[in-house]
């Protein structure tokens, strides 16, 4: 198989659940998290439109990885509610998480098991039969170029490799909804953009892609919608055009989130052997 080729059936999401039309794929609603005294998403309220690849992006701290927990029922709220495709992920959590694939920040698993068995575990899990699931997990672990690495365990792949493992874990069960926290993060080029390609097909057949990065000139790209979280909540929020406003996303970015008034100089910053 084709390292790039993504045209399996096993891309396609399932269609969503009945819902009165124009309700998102996502809407995080007045969602606020507090860790002590830090405040780190301060009513937060964000909504994503099915079919799209929407970028959460903002500087480090400002509560994205926090937000993506409680979108996809991994971290309790303080207050506000998230619906995907209307099903209320607190009030219904097996009916939300069955629509949800997701990649978490920083994910421990079972990682003393090769890819091909990690990826299975996560497809039966999710209820697929066996057969379908392992037809499925050996076309990702060909198209994410994972089948080389054979019976090696996931806990001495590279940092990529892992990312892309648990990837293929999220997406097995060919979800409504993909929420990925910085998938792209430790991954080489060619395999971004297999991502990326591979993505873009899940999303033109119905699907709805959620990231995070820090990578605006990916997200400037690749993202049809983006919102920008700074301190716990959103800043601005659209269609990837909108937001960038005729700008470069980076540009956009640094006017909407400030940079810092002054810089130290780090005058003792220098090489001192030379
Ligand atoms: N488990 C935790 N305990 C205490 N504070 C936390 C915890 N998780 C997050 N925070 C704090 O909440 C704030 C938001 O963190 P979060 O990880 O959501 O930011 P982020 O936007 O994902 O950042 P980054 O881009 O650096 O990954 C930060 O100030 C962080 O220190």
């Amino acid at each position: 198989m084709s390292s790039t080729d993504t045209s399996s059936s096993v891309f396609r999401p399932p269609s969503a659940p009945d819902a009165p039309g124009n309700v998102p794929a996502l809407l995080c609603q007045d969602l606020s998290k507090a860790f002590g005294q830090k405040i780190a998403v301060n009513t937060l309220t964000m909504a994503v439109p099915t079919g799209s690849i929407y970028g959460v992006v903002g500087p480090n701290g400002a509560g994205k990885t926090t937000t993506l927990s409680m979108a996809t029922g991994l971290l309790v709220p303080d207050g506000g509610r998230v619906l995907v495709h209307g099903i209320d992920v607190w009030a219904e959590p097996a009916r939300a998480k069955a629509q949800l694939g997701v990649l978490p920040d920083g994910l421990r698993t079972f990682d003393r098991l090769s890819g091909l068995d990690l990826v299975t575990y996560a497809g039966l899990l999710r209820g697929l039969d066996r057969e379908t699931v392992i037809e499925r997990a050996t076309q990702l672990l060909h198209v994410l170029g994972l089948w080389e690495a054979g019976t090696t365990l996931v806990t001495d792949y590279s940092a990529g490799m892992r990312k892309k493992v648990h990837l293929a874990c999220a997406l097995v069960h060919s979800p409504a909804v993909l929420v990925l926290d910085e998938p792209f993060e430790a991954v080489d080029p060619v395999s971004a953009q297999t991502i990326q390609a591979l993505l873009t097909d899940f999303a033109a057949s119905g699907g709805t892609v959620v990231i995070s990065s820090h990578v605006m000139a990916t997200v400037q790209r690749f993202c049809t919608h983006v919102a920008v979280i700074h301190n716990g909540r959103v800043l601005a929020a659209g269609t990837t055009g909108e937001v960038a406003a005729g700008m470069d996303l980076d540009t956009r970015f640094a006017q909407l989130v400030g940079a810092p008034a002054t810089r130290e100089e780090l005058s003792w910053l220098r090489p001192s052997s030379v």
